[in-house]
């Protein structure tokens, strides 16, 4: 089985198409927190491949409480999973800062510019229902909660499984601090989560090899979706899609549609654990002339501090675990009085 939260759209479809397509024997399951559009992707998946297995599951990545809820289900409907692609991703209330732009459009680091957004994007964030900074939340925290409760399932003796992440060329060092791990202080909540992936990747590997578990993290560039549609309009980047093909010559991290984005996911699919580099990251990238290729990066990252922010993340998990069984107490409390009182 393959289970994807979320593939309803950008990349993880096109995951999904190029997965169908090497395989139509695979168990597919799509983990999306809207129904409709589940079963739209569902639909759009079966009529290009007629006869897939594709499963639906309810899933929001962003409340802890629907995490466990659907690893409930997932443990009730599967006995293995071989891959689990955690591709999730939000990034709200972006801001381009269009002095920084142009400032660097001149500079010598331009290309690092268009490849990374270094110095570019900031983000404001705000705290979800957990009480949880939302971005750290959807993008690392209820992945991280996610693969602590399908452990069963991907731990299998004589069997190896994966995990692979969805990062980001956009994942700083710099934008992260493990004394604030959600990111509450600064204005880069996206960077920080996706270099918290990266860390977690590393620890994953370094606690779970043993255990026949692997963790792969992959950059699938920039690619037009409804995540950079977030960032500035469609309209707009229709209108530099010119611009954007002269650029891919200089970086080939333009790989610009989601086929394209998912190069890197496939082909771990089709790797063996064992060849893989547990601190590579793994780029998509997209030639001048449009040939798609996977190239790994090592990653700047310390398996000192990679092994405190998962022990930091236990610490959280126990702890909103606390509260939630806490406040469905109340909840049961507070309902059984409006019984009573009617
Ligand atoms: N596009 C790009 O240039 C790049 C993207 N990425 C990463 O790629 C991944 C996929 O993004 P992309 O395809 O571009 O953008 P999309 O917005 O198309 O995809 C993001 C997916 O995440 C889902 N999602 C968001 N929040 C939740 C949640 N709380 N629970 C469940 N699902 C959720 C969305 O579901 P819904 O349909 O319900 O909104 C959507 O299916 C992300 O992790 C992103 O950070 C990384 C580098 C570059
Ligand atoms: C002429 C145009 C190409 C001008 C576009 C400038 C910026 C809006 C973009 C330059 C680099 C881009 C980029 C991203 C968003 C849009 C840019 C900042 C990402 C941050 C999108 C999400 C990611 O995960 C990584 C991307 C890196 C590059």
């Amino acid at each position: 089985c393959v289970c994807l939260p979320s593939v309803c759209s950008g990349i993880g479809l096109a995951l999904c198409e190029r997965l169908l397509t090497e395989d139509t024997q695979l168990r597919l399951c799509l983990a999306c927190r809207n129904m409709q559009r589940a079963e739209a992707a569902r639909s759009a998946l079966l009529t290009s491949h007629t006869g897939a297995h594709v499963d639906l599951l309810q899933l929001d990545v962003g409340s802890v409480e629907s995490v466990l809820d659907a690893a409930e289900v997932v443990k009730s409907r599967y006995n293995r999973i071989d891959f689990l692609y955690l591709n999730a991703g939000i990034m709200p209330n972006p801001q381009v800062d269009i002095r920084a732009f142009f400032k660097g459009l001149f500079s010598r680091n331009v290309i690092n510019m268009f490849a990374t957004a270094e110095g570019l994007l900031t983000q404001q964030d705000r705290l979800n229902s957990d009480g949880l900074q939302e971005v750290f939340a959807t993008n690392l925290f209820g992945h991280f909660v996610l693969i602590r409760e399908l452990e069963p399932l991907l731990c299998q003796t004589g069997h190896t499984s994966r995990v692979v992440w969805t990062s980001s060329s956009n994942a700083r060092r710099s934008a992260f601090s493990i004394d604030d791990i959600q990111h509450r202080k600064g204005t880069e909540p996206y960077s920080s989560s996706k270099y918290a992936s990266d860390m977690l990747s590393v620890a994953l590997n370094r606690r779970m090899n043993g255990q026949g578990l692997f963790s792969s993290v992959v950059c699938p560039g920039l690619v037009m979706t409804n995540l950079t549609y977030g960032i500035l309009p469609s309209s707009f980047w229709t209108l530099i899609m010119p611009i954007m093909w002269l650029i891919r010559i200089f970086t080939n991290t333009f790989t610009l549609t989601p086929y394209n984005g998912a190069e890197a996911l496939h082909w771990l699919f089709l790797q063996k654990p064992e060849s893989l580099d547990p601190r590579a990251k793994y780029h998509s990238l997209t030639s001048g002339l449009g040939t798609n290729y996977t190239k790994p990066r090592q990653m700047d990252i310390d398996g000192e501090t990679a092994d405190v922010l998962f022990s930091k993340l236990l610490e959280l998990e126990k702890v909103v675990r606390r509260k939630l069984c806490e406040r469905n107490a109340d909840n049961e409390a507070h309902q059984r009085y409006l019984s009573e009182i009617e």
